[in-house]
């Protein structure tokens, strides 16, 4: 089975991503992050880059981190704060994380957090899978054989059909997920060990599985850690009563109406 649907910029696309990954890495650990600087270092240093140019490389870069970044992170983040406002116990439990493993009690003016930082924090994480499983931003994937194959179920395919795979029933599984699937349990992505519990691609597929996996996973992560702490850290999430939140019908599965909540510092302090 391979997909039919190439890469939106093609190989380019690809190289870039791997590139910026690498910039981010770098930028991260001698903390010089210019984004567009280690974007050049990286072209100049690894010879990603192609004939077509630097600027090019740039142009592409910059686009592949905005088409495939954008949309998803924010709607993975905004059915976050939906399942912490209707779970409110798991709003609690990520602040005490926070405070316990950044040693943070003193310290409750405005602030961001690190990579590093976000790195610790295990329920936190686990809210986050909780949010790609029960409402994955890539809600559908299409494949399509090239050659006549049969699924593991039985079923005959003719070459170039297409099959749509919906990784939001694979969250929503029972047979997958247990009786309590339908829930949001953080707590189902932490191992005994108390670090996080690693779960097969095919079996949560937010990301693809294959070769075709996403490029950004990683730094989707970080991103969303860190927004997620400063705000979880700062403000405690209310809905606003009567606005209805529903998934939308597109390619990406944001919330139809958006989300309305009210933000309060006082119940935090
Ligand atoms: C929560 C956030 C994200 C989710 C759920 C997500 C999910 C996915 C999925 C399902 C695919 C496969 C799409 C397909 O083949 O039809 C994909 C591909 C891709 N993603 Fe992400 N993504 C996220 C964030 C990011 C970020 C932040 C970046 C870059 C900074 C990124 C870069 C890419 C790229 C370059 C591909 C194409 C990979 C390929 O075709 O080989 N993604 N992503």
């Amino acid at each position: 089975m391979v997909p039919l649907k190439p890469c939106c910029t093609g190989t380019y696309c690809l190289r870039a991503c791997e590139a910026a990954k690498m910039a981010w890495r770098d930028g991260e650990q001698k903390d010089d992050s210019k984004l567009l600087t280690t974007f050049r270092k990286a072209y100049e240093e690894k010879n990603i880059g192609s004939s077509r140019g630097l600027s090019i490389f740039l142009r592409d870069t910059a686009l592949s981190l905005m088409f495939a970044g954008r949309d998803t992170t924010s709607t993975c983040l905004t059915w976050l704060f939906w399942l912490i406002a209707t779970n409110p116990l798991t709003e609690t439990k990520i602040r005490q994380e926070m405070e316990s493993k950044l040693q943070l009690k003193e310290d409750k003016n405005w602030r961001f957090f690190s990579v590093e930082e976000s790195r610790k924090l295990i329920y936190l994480h686990g809210a986050l899978c909780e949010s790609l499983r029960l409402f994955p931003p890539v809600a559908l994937e299409h494949k399509a054989p090239i050659a006549p194959d049969t699924l593991p179920s039985g079923n005959y395919l003719e070459p170039n059909i297409k099959v749509i795979v919906s990784f939001y029933s694979t969250g929503r599984m029972e047979s997958v997920w247990g009786k309590d699937c339908l829930e949001f349990k953080p707590e189902r992505w932490i191992s005994r060990g108390g670090g996080t519990k690693h779960e097969p691609s095919y079996k949560f597929p937010a990301f693809n599985a294959g070769p075709r996996t996403c490029l950004g996973k990683e730094m989707a992560f970080a991103q969303m850690k860190m927004v997620a702490a400063a705000i979880i850290y700062h403000y405690s999430i209310q809905l606003v009563e009567g606005h209805p939140v529903i998934p939308s019908d597109s390619v990406i599965l944001q919330a139809k109406h958006g989300l309305k909540v009210r933000l309060s510092e006082e119940c935090v302090k």
